[in-house]
C-alpha cells in the first residue's frame, strides 16, 4: 500500500458496487459483479485472476475506456458516471495514461515526437525540456530521434512509458506491459514503474506474471468478476501460490458445470 503520510488522503481511484455485463452470443455474461476498491494516490497495485475473471474489463472502467452497467467509479475525485462524452474523452486524454501490452508507438514518428503525441492530440504545444526531462526519466535521454525500429522492445515499452506520462496523470493504467518483453527487459519496466510510484505516481497494472505483481504495493486477485482475495508488499512466490489455488478452483468450477 502507499506510504503512511498518504494514508490520510483521499484515494485517487474509489470504484463502487461496480458491475459490468455483456450480452455475449450465448446469453449475458457478467465480467463484474460487485466490485469496491479505493486506490491511494503513490501507490502500485496489480491486478491478477484466471483467463476471464474481469481484469480487462475492471481496467478499462476504472480508466473511462467503457460504460459500466452500474456502480461507481470516481478518478481524481470526479464521478465518471456524471460526465458527458466530450469530458469524458477530456479526462482520458488528460488524467490518465496508458500503456500497452504492444506499446502501440507510431512507427513514423520519433521517440520524442511518440512521447509528446498525446499533447498533440488535445491541440497543445509540448515543452521540449519537459519531454527530454522524461525520455531521460525512462533511461533513454540520448535517443529521443530514435524511431521504434531502431529500439529494443524494452525500450520501445519505455518510451511507452514516457508517453503515459507526459500529460502528468492522476493514474497510469498498464495492461500487461511486461507480456511482450523478455525477462530483463521486463525488469527494466517493473522497475521504472516502481520508482515512478515511489515518486508519487498512481498505476494500476494487469498482469499474469508473479514477477510483475511483486514490484507492485499489493495485488487484487480476481476470480468469476469479484475480488476474492488480496496481498500487500507480495512476494512472486506467494503471488503464484495464490494465482494456482485461483485457477484450480476456476478450472474446478469448469468441469463442474460441463458434467451437469
Ligand atoms: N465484448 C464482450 N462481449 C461479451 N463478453 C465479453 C466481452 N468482453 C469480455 N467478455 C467476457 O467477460 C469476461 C471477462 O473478460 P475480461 O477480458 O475482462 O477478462 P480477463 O480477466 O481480462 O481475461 P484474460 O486474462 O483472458 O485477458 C469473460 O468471460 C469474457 O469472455
Amino acid at each position: 500500500m502507499s506510504h503512511p503520510s498518504h494514508a490520510a488522503a483521499p484515494p485517487v481511484v474509489r470504484v463502487r458496487d461496480l458491475r459490468v455485463r455483456y450480452e455475449g452470443e450465448a446469453g449475458p455474461v457478467d465480467a463484474l459483479r460487485g466490485i469496491d476498491l479505493d486506490v491511494p494516490r503513490g501507490s502500485f497495485t496489480a491486478i491478477m485472476g484466471p483467463s476471464g475473471s474481469g481484469k480487462t474489463t475492471l481496467l478499462h472502467s476504472a480508466a473511462g475506456l467503457q460504460t459500466p452497467t452500474s456502480g461507481m467509479v470516481e478518478l481524481g475525485g470526479a464521478d465518471l458516471s456524471t460526465l458527458d462524452a466530450t469530458r469524458l474523452t477530456k479526462l482520458r486524454r488528460r488524467r490518465v495514461g496508458f500503456v500497452f501490452q504492444a506499446f502501440h508507438l507510431l512507427a513514423a514518428l520519433t521517440a520524442r515526437q511518440n512521447v509528446e503525441l498525446p499533447l498533440r492530440l488535445d491541440g497543445k504545444r509540448a515543452d521540449p525540456r519537459r519531454t527530454q526531462a522524461l525520455l531521460d526519466r525512462v533511461g533513454l535521454g540520448a535517443r529521443g530521434e530514435h524511431r521504434p525500429h531502431q529500439l529494443s522492445g524494452g525500450q520501445k515499452q519505455r518510451v511507452a512509458v514516457a508517453r503515459a506520462l507526459i500529460t502528468d496523470p492522476e493514474v497510469v493504467f498498464a495492461d500487461e506491459p511486461t507480456g511482450a518483453l523478455d525477462i530483463r527487459s521486463a525488469r527494466d519496466v517493473l522497475g521504472l514503474l516502481r520508482a515512478l510510484a515511489d515518486g508519487g505516481q498512481t498505476i494500476i497494472m494487469v498482469t499474469h506474471d508473479p514477477v510483475a505483481a511483486s514490484f507492485s504495493d499489493q495485488v487484487l486477485f480476481l476470480a468469476d468478476g469479484v475480488i476474492v482475495d488480496h496481498l500487500r508488499r507480495p512476494s512472486a512466490p506467494e503471488v503464484a501460490s495464490r494465482m494456482a489455488t485461483l485457477v484450480e478452483s476456476a478450472e474446478r468450477a469448469a468441469n463442474t458445470v460441463e458434467i451437469v
